[in-house]
């Protein structure tokens, strides 16, 4: 009950010491941290988010004291350095939230770190679900973002490959943790960790045998234009000993498992790490790129058509070319019809089975979904968020494939299509400065000409 937090808050949120006594001070005893961690397992959910929100308001910043010293600091400006110093430290201590202390000292016992992400994963929850406006839970979501960022530093990851020798613990994480082309059975799994295949992880000793993100990885000859060829379904016989057969590296699957540690950045550094240790393995291999999809494409599509069938402005979309063939391929007889004989044929699947239909929905699908991937923005940012997450890193968007992912899944959510995202090795700090800074997507030839074909065709 409420009465409870309040009385474990106030027993083991140990006052901020005093700024003389601060490195003078013991530590308060593991239990406190215990009965913490303990306290608030025993939470419901909705109990837990409260619990936060008092943590964070009650027992964050002093800021009355912060604000004098800041007024203070103003009236030394005229004093000697050394005191000006001396004031700007006691300031920079005031800002220090009394429960940044705590999440040091869980830290330090045993499950202490994993408890802290599982946490930060819960303040993440009441943020997105903006339950309550609080800016103290923000604060605490700094705290915890920064302490982790610390603790998860690429120095202190382990990078270890997964393959058929490792535990079956590990292997059956791994499976369960794929998003983006789920496992379907041992054969499969196999598949991933066998000849001309790469899986690696972060692992971090404070939380064993608990792969942090995870990064599948195909060598093949050449930069992969579909996931069939990838991830295909049948034991392999061949043994890896061409090497002169590997001159790619294609990213085709990355996930982190921790909800807690997003915004860490894991799946970057994961991806920069995985190149050193295939360029230490392979010396000539000189090709690294993503085969990523391209999820809300179809949906986005589904949106555009609609409003395009409300205001009557289907021509914007189509040439009259495509208009004429989509009209005799669907035996439609006026505009509206079109459009929605279009709709339905985009969301069943049945154009793939037709050459006639794919032939006339190919150019039309390349050009828009160029545009939704290269115009398409949230806040100056990519909308698609495996291009915003890509383009981030520093890769550049480098080719659309068609008929790339022909699987139930992949018509439904891209209408088939991938796309490669390319790590050009000399080049990503520079992208992903340009990207971050001034919103610059660095694309290539292919999907500069698709744009601006869209832009063409569509008055948008
Ligand atoms: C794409 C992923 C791995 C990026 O993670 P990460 O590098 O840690 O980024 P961030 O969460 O720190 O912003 C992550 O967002 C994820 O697992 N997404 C769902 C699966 C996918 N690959 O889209």
């Amino acid at each position: 009950g409420f009465t409870g937090m309040e009385e474990i808050l106030t027993r083991v949120v140990a006052p901020l010491p005093t700024y003389e006594t601060r490195e003078k001070s013991p530590p308060p005893p593991e239990s406190n941290s215990l009965d913490f961690m303990h306290f608030y397992k025993s939470l419901e959910k909705e109990d837990k988010h409260r619990f936060l929100s008092k943590l964070s308001q009650d027992f964050g910043v002093d800021h009355k004291g912060a604000s004098e010293l800041a007024v203070k600091l103003l009236d030394t400006q005229l004093r000697d350095l050394a005191t000006i110093l001396q004031v700007e430290d006691r300031l920079r201590y005031s800002l220090t939230p009394r429960y940044k202390q705590l999440l040091n000292h869980i830290s330090r016992v045993e499950g202490g770190v994993k408890f802290l992400v599982d946490l930060r994963a819960d303040v993440l929850e009441i943020i997105a679900s903006k339950s309550n406006e609080t800016p103290h839970i923000k604060d605490l979501n700094g705290t915890l973002k920064s302490l982790l960022s610390e603790w998860f530093s690429v120095g202190l990851l382990r990078l270890e490959r997964i393959t058929w020798h490792s535990s079956c613990e590990i292997l059956q994480k791994i499976s369960q943790y794929e998003a983006v082309h789920p496992i379907r059975n041992w054969t499969d799994l196999k598949r991933r960790v066998g000849p001309y295949r790469r899986c690696y992880a972060f692992t971090h000793a404070a939380m064993p045998g608990e792969p942090l993100v995870v990064l599948h990885v195909a060598l093949t000859e050449d930069i992969s234009d579909n996931i069939q060829s990838i991830v295909r379904e049948f034991a392999t016989l061949d043994v890896e000993e061409d090497v002169n057969k590997v001159n790619a590296a294609v990213f085709y699957s990355i996930s982190s498992t921790q909800a807690g540690l997003q915004g860490v950045e894991l799946g970057n550094y994961l991806i920069k790490r995985v190149v050193r240790e295939l360029q230490s393995e392979f010396p000539h291999m000189a090709r690294f790129s993503s085969l990523s999809p391209i999820p809300g494409f179809s949906s986005w599509l589904q949106a555009l058509l609609s409003q395009c069938r409300k205001e009557g402005r289907g021509s914007d979309l189509l040439s009259e070319q495509e208009w004429k063939e989509v009209e005799k391929a669907t035996d439609s007889t006026s505009a509206t019809q079109t459009l929605d004989a279009l709709r339905r044929l985009i969301t069943s699947s049945e154009w793939l089975r037709s050459e006639k239909l794919s032939s006339v929905l190919e150019p039309l699908l390349m050009r828009l979904c160029a545009w939704y991937l290269y115009g398409e923005k949230r806040r100056g940012y990519a909308l698609n968020p495996v291009a915003n997450f890509h383009l981030q890193n520093g890769a550049s968007m480098w080719r659309l494939n068609w008929l790339a992912d022909t699987s139930p899944r992949g018509i439904a959510n891209s209408c088939g299509l991938m796309v490669n995202y390319r790590y050009f090795l000399n080049d990503t700090s520079k992208n992903s400065s340009l990207y971050l800074q001034n919103k610059v997507v660095v694309a290539s030839e292919q999907i500069l000409g698709l744009v601006s074909q869209f832009q063409k065709t569509s008055k948008l």
